[in-house]
């Protein structure tokens, strides 16, 4: 099966307030976007990759990804064994739309013709372990139509309406990226909710609520806590934390944080 990912990162960053688009901001001195995409690569199962760009930072987003996609397997993964002639992936950037739905649309529409298991990765999910990646493309690979990693949630939850009901927080699972697809699938639901996609309010959040609500089963794996989103500021500070708890005292080469 041909693997192909459309990575999200045409979004403002409006809740993190910085002057760049979100997929620019550096974490450690280099942009999540590019953080993203080298943990993408590492997993070693991704073919091709669409990256959604806001269309008047397109330049600096296809600068901050550079090189990337051409030693891609050299440059994330810096075991001596993987230094030898891993085949280049192609990495193009297409302008995103209003809404995340609608930039995934456009995703799809630039694959290759011949993919046929598709991720949707969010880019602010920037530290996301290559190992994620390789779990939920594997449960595709095993016949799954949709999958998506998933972690416990630690707080208590309630619904509030007229009142407040407590919710049973052990059915309960926050839901990350990347989300994984049967390429067809994927398709048909984002064309079933085309007229939702250019409204934040009825745009989806995500992909696999799309499938959900054609009737196609979804799949959990297990998510990562080091693939939390980068929305605030808070979460910035965290990456950067991480980031620097990852990175060699003097010298040395980096490991990416998550990888094994
Ligand atoms: N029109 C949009 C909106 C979002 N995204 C991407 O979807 C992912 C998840 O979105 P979110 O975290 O909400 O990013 P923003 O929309 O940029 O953030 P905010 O809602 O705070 O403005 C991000 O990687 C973002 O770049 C996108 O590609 N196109
Ligand atoms: C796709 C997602 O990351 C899954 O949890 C999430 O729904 C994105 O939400 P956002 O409001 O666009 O950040």
């Amino acid at each position: 099966m041909r693997v192909a990912v459309v990575l999200t990162a045409a979004g403002s960053g409006s809740r993190l307030g910085h002057a760049l688009p979100k997929a620019l901001v550096p974490a450690g001195g280099v942009p999540l976007v590019r953080h993203a995409l080298d943990r993408l690569l590492s997993s070693g199962v991704v073919d091709e990759v669409v990256v959604t760009v806001p269309g008047e930072h397109r330049s600096a987003v296809e600068d901050a990804l550079a090189g990337a996609g051409g030693g891609a397997h050299r440059s994330v993964d810096t075991s001596e064994e993987a230094a030898g002639d891993a085949p280049a992936v192609p990495v193009r950037c297409v302008v995103g739309g209003a809404t995340r739905q609608a930039s995934v649309a456009a995703g799809l529409a630039a694959l290759s013709p011949d993919v046929d298991l598709v991720l949707v990765h969010d880019a602010a999910r920037a530290l996301t372990p290559g190992a994620v990646t390789a779990r939920v493309v594997e449960a595709v690979r095993a016949g799954a139509s949709a999958v998506v990693p998933v972690v416990p949630v630690t707080d208590s939850v309630v619904q509030v309406d007229d009142g407040v009901t407590p919710v049973d927080r052990a059915t309960l699972r926050a839901v990350q990226t990347p989300q994984g697809f049967d390429r067809r699938v994927l398709d048909e639901a984002h064309a079933a909710a085309r007229g939702r996609a250019g409204d934040e309010s009825s745009a989806a959040t995500d992909d696999a609520s799309l499938c959900v609500a054609l009737g196609v089963p979804v799949t959990v794996v297990d998510g990562h806590p080091d693939a939390f989103k980068v929305t605030t500021g808070q979460d910035l500070a965290l990456a950067e934390l991480l980031l620097a708890g990852s990175r060699p005292a003097r010298g040395g080469r980096h490991r990416l944080r998550g990888d094994a």
